[in-house]
């Protein structure tokens, strides 16, 4: 279990940014890979005993067996030649050097903050007075508000209220106002070891209040799906309810790939979130086995958010070049299937996303009719997830749908997945952002070492392999002289560096697994396609947790034939019976159109 304040485990020395994270924080603690020990998976890998410790040069790029760069962002620490394994396919056996690169680590200070696009977000909560007031529209919206009568304004009362979210509701529970808004896994659960070394006492950052409305009265608990179309800002809002970006987010359909838990405290109720991924039109198994983690995710929860948004149509032109008027806002065609998909006998939330980019708000009123017309939704919400606006009136109405009962998790958990999901994640997000057209959809990462510090001052050690299907695909991610693969390498490093608290030393390869979307046995290498999602219960995460780590032992039985292939990215023409209308989104459909964002 991921929590909020268990970073400081892993710190290994105090970062100037971070004022008040000591030392000593990182206490010795067998790493997860040194608890595996001789762990089938390592040794069935075969001969990379000594990788991180081969005297590689800092930040160096090297060459493999076929001439094909290798690259490798990290500090000094070289891998030795990878042995056999899933992970290694394409990965050249040896290491040639191909020349003392700058210590990409010491260029952190000059380069422009990739976190900005997600992490250095503007404290919009603060903003919340000035915004468009997405209230009027709300007043307005064809929803049970007018039903809910009853029911006091909850906004009233923001203001002179505390943040009681959680502790105040959870008698006992530690009071969560004064903690990180970031994460460490391994100190709960079953990968989480005992918790030792595990810092509490350090100041930390106050994160901004989210006041709640009923901090008293029964307490409510339930699983939580958020539904939608690929691209409507699940994740997004995910974030924005969790207030850190453990989702990754990005232009690109179809970015998330399976179901992620997140645990918010809110006033008197716990909302097990799950983010999902978005139901399309799939093409691939991975398309499939996508839109089953969500279904799945929708059949489980206690409350469904189903999310759409308002990104306006392109504008289309007549022949003669003049541009057609743009029509009202219509729901979206897809959103027409998907509802009528949904089970009737639970709570179904509306959450119209990004109402940032309307700059006419009257349209959103007919809007919000129109999907009035399509499901008696029992609330419906504007927002924008990427302001942060509305969202604690989203968390309030869902809030209102739980289930009366005991809190299933502590008020510091944030997700179930353990620290090297998210750094595969992280390096994922990196080559969303970084490359277009079909890579990003044909790319999958591995970690093949997660090895925490053994001592203060050394940094989290972990080897990932990027895989793609195509040699063409690892070429433009290998990019000129290795410069893509940098560029994505210190992202990814940095933004895993924020999630566990400390140093980090991550290394990459890319390996090209042909046609690793339609194979079942890869995908559930790569992690895909294995329970996991909606549970009810936090002891489910538990076990899905302790599955994780079978399977991570199971790849050692994988087969490792074929490092190249030169398949088509995709197999045209099969189609899930389900989802098989025309008005939804493809697998590898386009990404939004920049003019569709502010
Ligand atoms: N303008 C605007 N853009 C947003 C908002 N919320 C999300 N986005 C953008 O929409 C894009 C998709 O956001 P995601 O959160 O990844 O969407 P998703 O529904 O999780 O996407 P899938 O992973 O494809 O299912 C990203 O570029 C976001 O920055 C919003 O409130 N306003």
């Amino acid at each position: 279990m991921l929590s909020r304040r268990a970073v400081k485990s892993r710190r290994a020395e105090p970062r100037a940014e971070r004022p008040g994270r000591e030392p000593e924080a990182a206490r010795e603690r067998p790493s997860h890979d040194e608890r595996a020990g001789a762990s089938p998976q390592r040794e069935s890998r075969g001969p990379r005993p000594e990788r991180g410790r081969g005297g590689g040069r800092p930040g160096e790029a090297t060459r493999g067996a076929k001439g094909k760069p290798r690259v490798e962002e990290g500090r000094g620490q070289g891998p030795g030649p990878r042995g056999k394994g899933p992970a290694t396919k394409g990965a050249p056996p040896g290491r040639g050097e191909r020349g003392a690169r700058p210590d990409t680590r010491g260029e952190r200070g000059a380069r422009p903050d990739t976190r900005g696009e997600r992490g250095a977000r503007p404290d919009t909560r603060g903003e919340r007075g000035a915004r468009p007031d997405t209230r009027g529209e709300k007043g307005a919206r064809p929803d049970a508000r007018g039903e809910r009568g009853a029911r006091p304004d909850a906004r009233g009362e923001r203001g002179a209220r505390p943040d009681t979210r959680g502790a105040a509701a959870r008698p006992g529970a530690p009071a969560r106002g004064g903690r990180p808004a970031t994460t460490d896994d391994l100190t709960r659960g079953p990968r989480g070891g005992t918790g030792a070394g595990r810092r509490t006492d350090a100041p930390r950052p106050r994160p901004v209040p989210r006041p709640a409305p009923e901090a008293i009265g029964p307490s409510r608990s339930g699983t939580v799906a958020l539904i939608g179309r690929p691209n409507v800002g699940k994740s997004t809002l995910l974030n924005a309810a969790l207030q850190q970006p453990l989702s990754i987010v990005s232009k690109t359909p179809q970015t998330t790939r399976d179901a992620l838990l997140g645990v918010v405290h809110h006033g008197s109720a716990e909302l097990a979130l799950l983010d999902t991924p978005g139901l399309h039109r799939p093409r691939t198994q991975l398309g499939r086995v996508m839109n089953e983690a969500a279904r799945d995710a929708a059949r489980r929860a206690d409350v469904v958010v189903f999310v759409t948004d308002v990104s306006p149509r392109p504008v289309k032109h007549k022949e003669d070049g003049t541009p057609i008027a743009p029509r009202p806002l219509l729901p979206h065609p897809g959103d027409l299937v998907l509802l009528s998909d949904l089970a009737p006998d639970r709570p179904v939330l509306l959450v119209v996303n990004k109402v940032d980019v309307l700059r006419d708000k009257r349209h959103l009123l007919p809007l919000l009719e129109a999907y009035g017309k399509v499901r008696n939704f029992d609330a419906v919400v504007p927002v924008s997830a990427q302001r942060e606006d509305g969202i604690t009136l989203v968390l309030d109405e869902i809030a209102r749908f739980l289930p009366e009962g005991p809190f299933r998790y502590g008020v510091d958990d944030v997700t179930d997945k353990p620290a090297r999901y998210f750094a595969a994640e992280y390096v994922r997000e990196q080559i969303l952002r970084a490359t277009q057209d079909e890579v990003p959809h044909a790319a999958a990462v591995s970690i093949d070492r997660y090895a925490e510090p053994r001592a203060p001052g050394q940094a989290v050690q972990i080897d990932a392999t990027i895989h793609v299907e195509r040699q063409g695909q690892k070429r433009i991610l290998i990019g000129t002289a290795g410069a893509m693969m940098k560029r994505i390498g210190i992202a990814a490093r940095e933004r895993i560096e924020e999630l566990v608290g400390g140093k980090v030393v991550l290394r990459l390869w890319v390996a090209v697994t042909p046609d690793w979307r339609e194979s079942v046995p890869r995908l559930e290498e790569l992690g895909y396609g294995r329970a996991r999602g909606g549970a009810t219960d936090a002891t489910e995460y538990m076990i899905v947790a302790e599955r994780d780590a079978e399977a991570d032992e199971a790849d050692d039985t994988a087969d490792d034939e074929g490092d190249e292939g030169d398949e088509d990215l995709d197999a045209e023409g099969e189609e899930d019976e389900d989802l098989d209308e025309e008005d939804l989104d493809d697998d590898d459909e386009g990404t939004l159109d920049e003019d569709e964002e502010e």
